[in-house]
């Protein structure tokens, strides 16, 4: 019976022969995930891929019509997220973006969506209009520290956001125990980081156990993870009682809580929302925090403008003209900003900060295209490194590799309708905080380009340096 209902089952999507007992285990990338799955899809003719390893499966889509179809048309069945059997191990639990599918992630994401709608963010704009100078200046006094700027930028205004807490230094602890967690952790949940994500029951043996080297990985993240929650929160609950609190979004409810009082469980809630923007794990394999997908768009951003004078020049003319330059732009003005938005766009397509995206999971065997994708699967997009990739699709995206807003207007000069940045995700799970993220951005690029003018850096002899462009993915992030 087995044998038959096997014969007659249809077949998984194409992808890499897999061994006796350990499958496609060999197979897996470790690194450049983006590029080696769409290899994959070209290497087998198909732009949906599977792989499979002692039972756990993964699909990739590397064609918009199939995420639309399979992430957004049948979003639910395919809203849950992988589930790694380390995780509550290392203290990650509590992270909205790894949370399966269920009552506690909607009560959440509700949550999160009443504070980073596009109306709700508004209010940050000061916030960020404050930071984005600070950036400016750093950036006037030391330009070759883009870098440093640019994460002191993106990590301060989102503890400022969440609680009311500046960084003003790169040492600041909240950002060193955040890394640190990151790195350990980051090493735990890649394909073969740790065996009891093959075995979970290795996860009773102690971590004192002779060999229980990933169990006390484990401890030890989330030991920092415990500490990188602890700090900021203190900080709030300290900063209430001195009086120096400052609205955010943590400290307006520990103000509401004082005054009139909150059940545990919205505590929780908040803390969760707060930690998961703040410095937690985006993603099942590998530890970015949102802030770095920020920080990569606008490393992209500065790379980008140097490569490219003309489109740089373009961009400056417009704002001169726009704005003039007696003033720095406003969120008010992106709509009079064409080219700039464009450009906005182009960034996101060119170099998608997570270039396999965060993989969602399918809750029932489905069938699709006379395949087979069983329940359990992990399902990812890779968007990058191939024709056949999304943002890199030749057909929607002629000379796909070349940076060039030019793209988005027709013929008659106007900015298209392609305005949905593939780089968010889709469905139910697509990224929440994308208008955050993308409000940051456009001002922090608007207002650089409106002070600045971003060229190569000059070695001793006057020589400009070249820029070594050939960053990729580290980790799940470009
Ligand atoms: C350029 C910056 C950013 C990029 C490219 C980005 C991208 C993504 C992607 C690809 C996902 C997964 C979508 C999916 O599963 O289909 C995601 C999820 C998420 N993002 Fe972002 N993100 C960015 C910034 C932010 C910021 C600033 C915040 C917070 C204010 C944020 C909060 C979240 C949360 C909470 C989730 C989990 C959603 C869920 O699982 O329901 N992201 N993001």
């Amino acid at each position: 019976d087995i044998l038959s209902s096997k014969a007659k089952r249809a077949p998984y999507p194409p992808g890499p022969k897999p061994l006796p007992l350990i499958g496609n285990a060999l197979d897996f990338p470790s690194e450049k995930f983006a590029q080696t799955y769409a290899e994959w899809g070209q290497k087998y003719n198909s732009p949906i891929v599977h792989a499979e390893s002692l039972g756990n499966h993964v699909v990739v889509l590397n064609r918009l019509e199939d995420a639309i179809e399979l992430l957004e048309q049948r979003a639910k069945l395919y809203s849950d997220r992988p589930s790694l059997p380390i995780f509550p191990l290392m203290g990650w639990d509590f992270n909205v973006a790894l949370m399966p599918y269920g009552d506690a992630w909607r009560q959440h994401r509700r949550l999160c969506q009443q504070n980073f709608n596009p109306q709700a963010v508004r209010k940050y704009e000061p916030l960020q209009t404050e930071k984005v100078q600070r950036f400016l200046r750093s950036l006037l006094d030391t330009p070759e520290e883009f870098e440093t700027h640019n994460k002191i930028f993106s990590v301060s205004l989102t503890t400022c956001m969440m609680y009311g807490y500046d960084i003003k230094s790169i040492d600041d602890r909240v950002i060193e125990v955040a890394e640190e967690g990151n790195v350990i952790g980051g090493r735990l949940v890649v394909p073969g980081g740790s065996l009891i994500n093959i075995f979970p029951v290795l996860r009773h043996i102690p971590s004192w156990f002779p060999g229980a080297s990933s169990h006390k990985a484990a401890v030890e993240c989330k030991k920092l993870t415990e500490e990188m929650m602890r700090i900021p929160t203190e900080y709030v609950k300290r900063s209430l009682a001195d009086g120096t609190a400052v609205p955010s979004l943590v400290t307006d409810f520990y103000e509401r809580k004082y005054a009139v009082g909150a059940s545990e469980e919205e505590e929780e809630l908040i803390k969760n929302v707060a930690y998961t923007v703040y410095g937690a794990a985006s993603d099942t394999y590998n530890l970015t925090y949102h802030n770095w997908q920020t920080i990569s768009a606008s490393n992209t951003f500065i790379c980008q403008m140097v490569l490219n004078p003309d489109i740089q020049r373009k961009a400056q003319a417009e704002i001169d003209r726009v704005i003039g330059n007696k003033r720095l732009p406003t969120l008010e003005d992106r709509k009079s900003l064409p080219y700039l938005e464009a450009i906005y766009r182009e960034v996101l397509r060119f170099k998608p900060p997570i270039p396999i995206s965060v993989a969602h999971a399918v809750t029932e065997d489905d069938h699709y295209k006379g395949y087979l994708i069983p329940k359990g699967t992990g399902i990812s997009v890779a968007w990058s490194y191939s024709a056949q990739a999304m943002s890199h699709d030749e057909e929607v995206y002629p000379e796909p590799f070349a940076f060039k807003p030019d793209r988005y207007f027709d013929a008659n000069g106007e900015l298209n309708n392609d305005d949905r940045i593939l780089a968010y995700g889709f469905g139910r799970r697509i990224c929440v905080g994308k208008s955050v993220a993308s409000t940051s951005l456009w001002l922090q690029m608007a207002s650089t380009l409106a002070c600045f003018t971003m060229s190569k850096a000059k070695d001793a002899d006057g020589n400009e340096i070249e820029v070594d462009t050939n960053y990729e993915e580290s980790g799940l992030l470009m």
